[in-house]
């Protein structure tokens, strides 16, 4: 129930900062549409009783001429007040993506909640009209009740208690539904999963290949089965609920009009009387309907502003240039869960111009010893030091600044040429500086309008061409530290050594460090870390590791070398 509160409280201050002039509008033809049915009796009463007839009647042509009319306008109005608070929820939950860190974005309830809070900008964009509905339906419940009281009291107590059952009954589903939803949305999110291997072009062409997509569309179908499954329970119980409030609410309605007829009232006061009461069963149906939307989305727009407001606000965007030392120092790590450290007592050191390389067999450590450098994670025991002062002591995005990192799986950007590379840098880059990025690419020449992505119609480029746009955009953000994680995995021959030439004659400013596995880009490091089981096992330069025949880097490299 406070979560509700919440939801109710946030939902309005939304709709009045973000959308002022559709709220008043949409409250004030709620609250109008609020007393019509109430006057509707009083007009009908002194319409049968006789007297004036003209103004009765002409006022009943216009309460029941406006109704209609007015409730389309109010729900029109309402939709679009929806609209906009759904924007303004959608551009802020973008916003707040935007400045997850890599850190928060490797745990898995982050991501959770992010979705949860996607799935959650639809009903709380709805929220906001609910609490004026609520409102609007009571004050007509309230308005009949006393206009039917002052013909019989007893009458009008029931249409009054004929609210509770409606309301009970929704509360009820609400509660179900807060449980259930998350467990459609975590089916539904696998599906998604599933289905986006279908039918995106790498995924969608292997499986094509493997002619095994029918496997995946099988997993698809479970997924979706579950939450259909999930949903059906929830309609039937939901169904289960409406009816026994339905019977409750008819019961006393039946209550009401048989009050009238045996207390008695005049014959024009029970017609208007009757009228009234079954205008009534509408407004408490409403009523019940959007105290029961208030109630189902409150636990969603709960996680949605929690989510949101964990995020720190948007600091400040710069890169740093320049760093004259980086180190683990004698870093150990376990990731959660493991039973062994995966690094163990690790030092590493680079200097402002040196190339270091990290080399080792898959699983030696290397990239959670990259995560350790750029603070994605944290060391159980011993420091990372940028410059010789503790990184611990920095905050993520501060630490970040120093380091241009192009990771194994590097992202393909379906944008623009412009985009894509612009990307690199925080902050707003002109064209001269996206096309010296790309000085000696594929891409060189092409114009920066040009669409990346056949999906889109555009271009379609190749694995290595991808990578040559990624290392462009660690060349445009020119930070202090570059960490190249296999920076030509996917480059050829030729354009790796032009790479590799290319870093060693411009990294007298910055700090390189590579993971590679080809042997002979590592003869251009000035010193290469041979990490072995989470610790280094030897280091020195291509030359004097070579030179020790017995030792892990020549047997590693041993057949490269043939
Ligand atoms: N998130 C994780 N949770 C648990 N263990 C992990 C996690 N990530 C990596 N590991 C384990 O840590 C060890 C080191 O992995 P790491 O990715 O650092 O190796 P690597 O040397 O970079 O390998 P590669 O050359 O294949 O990229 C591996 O045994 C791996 O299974």
């Amino acid at each position: 129930m406070l979560d509700a509160f919440r939801a109710v409280r946030d939902s309005l201050v939304d709709a009045v900062r973000i959308t002022p002039g559709r709220f008043a509008t949409y409250s004030a033809l709620q609250l109008l549409l609020a007393l019509l049915p109430g006057a509707q009796v009083v007009l009908i009463r002194a319409l049968v009783e006789g007297g004036d007839r003209w103004g009765p009647l002409l006022g009943l042509t216009v309460v029941v001429g406006a109704m209609y009319p007015l409730t389309q306008v109010a729900n029109a109005v309402g939709q679009r007040m929806m609209l906009r608070l759904r924007l303004a929820l959608r551009v802020e939950l973008a916003e707040v993506a935007a400045r997850l860190s890599p850190s928060r974005l490797a745990a898995p309830e982050v991501v959770r909640d992010l979705e949860a809070s996607q799935a959650a900008t639809h009903p709380m964009s709805d929220v906001a009209g609910k609490p004026v509905q609520v409102l609007s339906a009571a004050a007509t419940a309230v308005v009949l009740c006393v206009a039917i009281a002052s013909i019989n009291l007893l009458s009008g107590l029931l249409v009054l208690a004929a609210l509770v059952p409606t309301v009970l009954a929704f509360t009820l589903i609400s509660r179900m539904e807060a449980t259930g939803w998350p467990r459609v949305a975590e089916h539904e999110r696998k599906a998604a999963y599933a289905t986006e291997q279908l039918i995106q072009q790498r995924p969608g062409t292997e499986l094509a290949v493997l002619g095994s997509g029918w496997k995946v569309a099988g997993l698809v179908a479970d997924s979706r089965a579950a939450a259909t499954g999930v949903l059906d329970r929830m309609v039937r119980t939901a169904m289960w609920y409406e009816l026994g409030a339905a019977f409750v609410t008819v019961v006393l309605f039946g209550g009401a009009l048989m009050a009238l007829l045996a207390l008695g009232g005049s014959s024009a006061g029970a017609v208007a009387a009757v009228a009234g009461t079954i205008s009534g069963l509408n407004a408490i149906r409403q009523c019940g309907y959007a105290f029961g939307s208030i109630v189902t989305a409150a636990p969603q727009a709960a996680i949605y502003r929690r989510f949101v407001r964990s995020m720190p606000a948007a600091g400040r965007r710069t890169v740093v240039r320049r760093v004259d030392s980086v180190a683990l120092d004698n870093v150990t790590y376990r990731y959660p869960g493991a039973v062994q450290p995966t690094l163990r007592g690790m030092c590493v050191e680079a200097r402002r111009g040196e190339m270091v390389a990290l080399v080792g067999v898959n699983g030696a450590g290397k990239s959670t010893a990259i995560n350790l450098l750029v603070g994605s994670l944290r060391p159980d025991d011993g420091r990372v030091l940028i410059d010789g002062v503790d990184a611990a002591a920095m905050v993520e995005e501060e630490r970040l600044a120093h380091f241009g990192l192009l990771v194994q799986e590097f992202g393909r950007f379906e944008f623009t040429l412009r985009d894509a590379v612009a990307l690199g840098a925080p902050e707003e880059v002109v064209d001269g500086e996206v096309r010296a990025a790309l000085g000696g690419t594929f891409a060189a020449e092409l114009p920066l309008d040009t669409q990346l992505g056949q999906q889109w119609g555009g271009t379609g480029i190749s694995g290595g061409q991808w990578q040559r746009l990624a290392l462009a955009r660690i060349r445009l953000r020119d930070a202090g530290i570059w960490i190249l994680d296999e920076p030509t995995s996917a480059i050829d021959a030729e354009a790796e050594q032009e790479i590799f030439d290319e870093l060693r004659r411009t990294s007298a400013a910055r700090i390189t460090i590579v993971v590679s596995h080809r042997a002979w880009t590592l003869r251009a490091m000035d010193r290469i870390y041979v990490v072995d089981d989470g610790h280094v096992v030897q280091q020195g330069t291509y030359q004097q590791l070579m030179t020790q025949s017995e030792g892990r880097f020549a047997r590693l490299f041993a057949a490269q070398n043939q």
